[in-house]
């Protein structure tokens, strides 16, 4: 017999679990049915997010922090403290604390929203009048009908050919998080987001980490001035990188792991580390959907087709986050899985993807929103830019972290804000007042003329503000 509802959503993590809470707020019957097994196979709602990705890479991220200031700017600060000591294992398990936090927080919020959940795989069966039928496989088998169903199956991370993941050497994400012990010498492969923070965490541990990159530059997707104030702080904390290389063969017969690959003059190179991390990318997940069952589309990197709204090309049938197209981040995925939910209930839902924030987590860290410096002259268009360097400002100098600046760019004719980017400390945080900013089409002259609490870091966003009319007061 099968169990009806509403809204069926494929997959628990940011963009299934928030699409699930919404739709139930909206008084549909919802179910969400999410795969992902706790070490002791129990259910562990959060997806990737959760459970080896936003979470416990920021958990690891602050943990390495705490020890690198231990060790060398608690000095600074006048404290003495005895023979600093990692243990790899306790921060680890304090990790998985943080992630058990949080898919425990989950099956709170889907109790007390009164979605049902079902742990274990799900796919379809077969349309039926006025719906879809689905199957799903786990401890308990299950079939249930839903008059809509909201897919958000995620992604994967994506290997290099002929080097599959063992996660003992080769590592992807999920083994990057579960290092047992500081490898003396770290390899990582693809300069972007998941290698420059999980690089930073082993590099702060003590790890000698190589990171080799295809692109000839640095961080293509941040404005170019971010890229390169960054590159110069992550290579003097020790981080080494190689740019415009071609990667060959990998081997890991005997101790450690070889890679062979050829520089950026042509030159072949070998490059021997104890552990390999491959953060070159991820792509769409669909296995086990079984949507050849429904004639469900897929694009040709396997992601599901979808229009502007989530639509796919089944009646009834919408998907969100990392398996369509558009950027992978946690908060676009969310965004999309609210917005269905109120598409379903007869609303406007409404993702702006233009203020879509991007941040790394590294140390300084990077934020933006909006357009580079680099797209603005690519489309053609008039701006002005301002600049804030944190040296200037008091509370960073109180912090004892006065790297980095924020950058303004602003329409050169109507003054509205068309991109903001950070880096330095806390751009995480600060990238909010940009956001907020530009989602009401705000001027540089808007938050010039905002008053700011002193001291704050904030008030870099105000002078970078004042900056973009050459009026800054403290620089
Ligand atoms: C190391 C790392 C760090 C990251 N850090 C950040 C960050 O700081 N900020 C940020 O915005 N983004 C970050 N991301 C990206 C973020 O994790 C993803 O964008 C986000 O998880 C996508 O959410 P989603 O709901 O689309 O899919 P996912 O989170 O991948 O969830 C999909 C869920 O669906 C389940 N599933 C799949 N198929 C089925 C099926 N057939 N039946 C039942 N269940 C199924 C999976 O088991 C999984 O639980 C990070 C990613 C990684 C790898
Ligand atoms: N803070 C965050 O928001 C955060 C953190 C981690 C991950 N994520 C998400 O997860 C996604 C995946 O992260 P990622 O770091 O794997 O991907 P990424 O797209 O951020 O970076 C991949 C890098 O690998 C390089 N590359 C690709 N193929 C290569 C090859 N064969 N040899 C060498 N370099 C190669 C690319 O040029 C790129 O610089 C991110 O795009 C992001 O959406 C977000």
């Amino acid at each position: 017999m099968s169990k009806q509802f509403d809204v069926v959503v494929i997959g628990a993590g940011p963009g299934g679990y928030i699409a699930a809470i919404r739709a139930a707020q909206l008084g549909f019957s919802v179910a969400c049915v999410d795969a992902w097994k706790n070490d002791k196979g129990g259910p562990a709602p959060g997806g990737t997010c959760t459970n080896v990705g936003c979470i416990p890479s920021k958990a690891l991220l602050q943990s390495s922090e705490h020890y690198e200031h231990a060790l060398h700017h608690f000095g600074d600060h006048g404290i003495t403290v005895g023979e600093v000591k990692m243990d790899v294992a306790k921060m680890v398990g304090r990790k998985a604390n943080v992630v058990k936090q949080n898919n425990d927080g989950i099956l709170y919020l889907f109790k007390k929203n009164k979605v049902s959940f079902f742990h274990g795989l799900a796919s379809f069966t077969k349309a039926v009048e006025g719906g879809y039928e689905l199957a799903v496989v786990g401890d308990k088998p299950e079939t249930l009908t839903a008059k809509q169903v909201i897919i958000a199956t995620g992604s994967n991370a994506r290997a290099l050919p002929g080097t599959p993941f063992d996660e003992e050497k080769v590592l992807s994400n999920d083994g990057a998080l579960r290092i047992g012990a500081v490898p003396a010498r770290l390899g990582v492969i693809g300069s972007g987001v998941i290698g420059l923070e999980m690089g930073s965490v082993w590099r702060r541990l003590g790890a000698e980490v190589t990171i080799l990159e295809a692109m000839p530059t640095f961080l293509g997707a941040a404005d170019e001035a971010v890229a390169k104030e960054a590159l110069k702080c992550f290579t003097k904390q020790g981080l080494k990188f190689e740019f415009g290389v071609k990667v060959g063969e990998i081997q890991t017969a005997g101790e450690g792991v070889s890679i062979a690959y050829t520089n950026a003059k042509g030159e072949a190179q070998t490059l021997a580390v104890d552990k390999l991390i491959i953060s070159i990318g991820r792509t769409a997940n669909t296995n086990g959907l079984n949507a050849e069952a429904v004639g469900l589309k897929l694009d040709e990197r396997g992601a599901i087709v979808v229009d502007d709204e989530c639509r796919t090309n089944l009646p009834g049938v919408w998907a969100v986050g990392d398996v369509v197209r558009g950027p992978m981040l946690a908060h676009k995925a969310e965004e999309e899985g609210v917005a269905v939910a109120e598409r379903i209930a007869g609303q406007h839902g409404h993702v702006d993807f233009a203020l879509v924030p991007w941040v790394i987590y590294t140390s300084p860290e990077i934020a933006w929103v909006g357009r580079t410096e680099q797209q603005l002259k690519a489309d053609g268009v008039a701006y002005k830019a301002g600049q804030f360097p944190f040296l200037a400002n008091g509370r960073a100098r109180a912090l004892g972290d006065t790297t980095g600046f924020v950058k303004f760019l602003a329409d050169a004719k109507t003054d509205e804000i068309l991109g903001v980017h950070i880096v330095g400390p806390f751009a995480s945080e600060l990238i909010a007042e940009a956001c907020v900013a530009m989602a009401f089409k705000a001027s540089a002259e808007d938050i010039a003329r905002i008053c700011h609490a002193h001291p704050s870091l904030s008030e870099s966003t105000k002078e970078a503000a004042l900056a973009v009319d050459k009026r800054t007061l403290n620089f």
